[in-house]
């Protein structure tokens, strides 16, 4: 079975779309792009073209891939204070003479759309999220749209990052999996992973999860988002010779991708609610 993330995420725009209109409300979203990368300039671009689609504002701030640490904050406390901002969203990665860490923490926790802020993080773990990562969250849209219960099966995330490995795993814990999170210096990778009922990758390597590494009847998440050697979109897991052994398997593009979108315009739309009218 193909995890169509494409397809559930254009269902879920749809209803968000009915469900903004119902409201009354009118959400905005501010992003902050510092430099011209065009990975990062074409993600923006997506996230703006999805505000559109289901009536949310955006503003978009530009800022050149020269400015400062200072710059950036002064651009964040603006964003904060300006009470027509429902969301802010500062793309990362950021060049390396901004301080990455001090931005996330300047976002206030109640506009941080991402879910980045310590504040966010430290809610997700303590098992009373308000707004997690879009990316892990938008997995377990996915799992759940295909009826895939997390709940007392094993899991596996290969990844610890603090924007997508880390919360990936206390979304999982939260709904009751048993999780085993793994990294660079995990011994005999592929015996934790095949031991896996749900396998979720977030390493950033080109087809790096191959069918040694994957369980008979397994659930396959497929974060990564990578270009192999003739600059082909493609996810960590080799889809093709891993598909047959899997239940289910999530394909780039076209799998978690979409769905991080999807995640982030139904985040700001909680922000939305939650700062017209208290919590949802
Ligand atoms: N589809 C989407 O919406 C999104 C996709 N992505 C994609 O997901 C992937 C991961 O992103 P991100 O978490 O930010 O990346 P990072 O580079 O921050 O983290 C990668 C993680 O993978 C681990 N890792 C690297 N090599 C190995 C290995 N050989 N064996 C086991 N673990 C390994 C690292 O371990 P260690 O900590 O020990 O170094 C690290 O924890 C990327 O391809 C990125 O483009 C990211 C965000 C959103
Ligand atoms: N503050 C911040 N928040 C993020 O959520 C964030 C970020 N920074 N930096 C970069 C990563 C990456 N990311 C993706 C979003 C959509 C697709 C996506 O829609 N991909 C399409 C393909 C798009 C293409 O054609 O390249 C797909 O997989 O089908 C991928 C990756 C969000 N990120």
């Amino acid at each position: 079975m193909i995890l169509d993330g494409k397809q559930t995420s254009e269902k879920r725009l749809a209803l968000l779309r009915e469900k903004i209109e119902e409201s009354g409300l009118y959400p905005r979203l501010a992003t902050v792009l510092v430099g011209e990368d065009p990975a990062s300039q074409l993600y923006v671009k997506m996230k703006h073209r999805a505000c559109e689609r289901v009536g949310i504002g955006s503003i978009a701030v530009d800022l050149p891939g020269t400015a400062t640490t200072q710059e950036v904050l002064d651009t964040v406390h603006r964003l904060n204070e300006d009470p027509m901002i429902d969301g802010i969203l500062v793309q990362l990665p950021l060049p390396p003479q901004v301080d990455t860490h001090s931005i996330i923490e300047a976002v206030s926790p109640e506009k941080d759309v991402d879910g980045f802020h310590p504040t966010n993080l430290g809610r997700l773990f303590s098992g009373s999220p308000v707004f997690s990562p879009c990316t892990p969250l938008g997995v377990m849209t996915l799992l759940a749209e295909y009826g895939i219960n997390p709940a007392g099966r094993r899991a596996v995330v290969i990844g610890r990052s603090i924007d997508v490995g880390r919360p990936m795993a206390a979304l999982l814990l939260n709904a009751d999996a048993t999780v085993t999170i793994c990294h660079s210096k995990t011994q005999d990778l592929a015996a934790v992973t095949s031991g896996a009922e749900i396998l979720v990758s977030a390493i950033g390597k080109a087809r790096f999860v191959t069918p040694e590494m994957v369980g008979d009847g397994a659930i396959v998440i497929d974060i990564g988002t990578n270009y192999d050697e003739n600059g082909k979109l493609c996810g960590d897991v080799d889809f093709d010779k891993v598909e047959w052994k899997t239940a289910g398997i999530s394909p780039v593009p076209g799998g978690v991708g979409p769905m991080t979108i999807a995640t982030l315009m139904e985040n700001t739309f909680a922000s939305a609610r939650l700062r017209s009218c208290g919590p949802l």
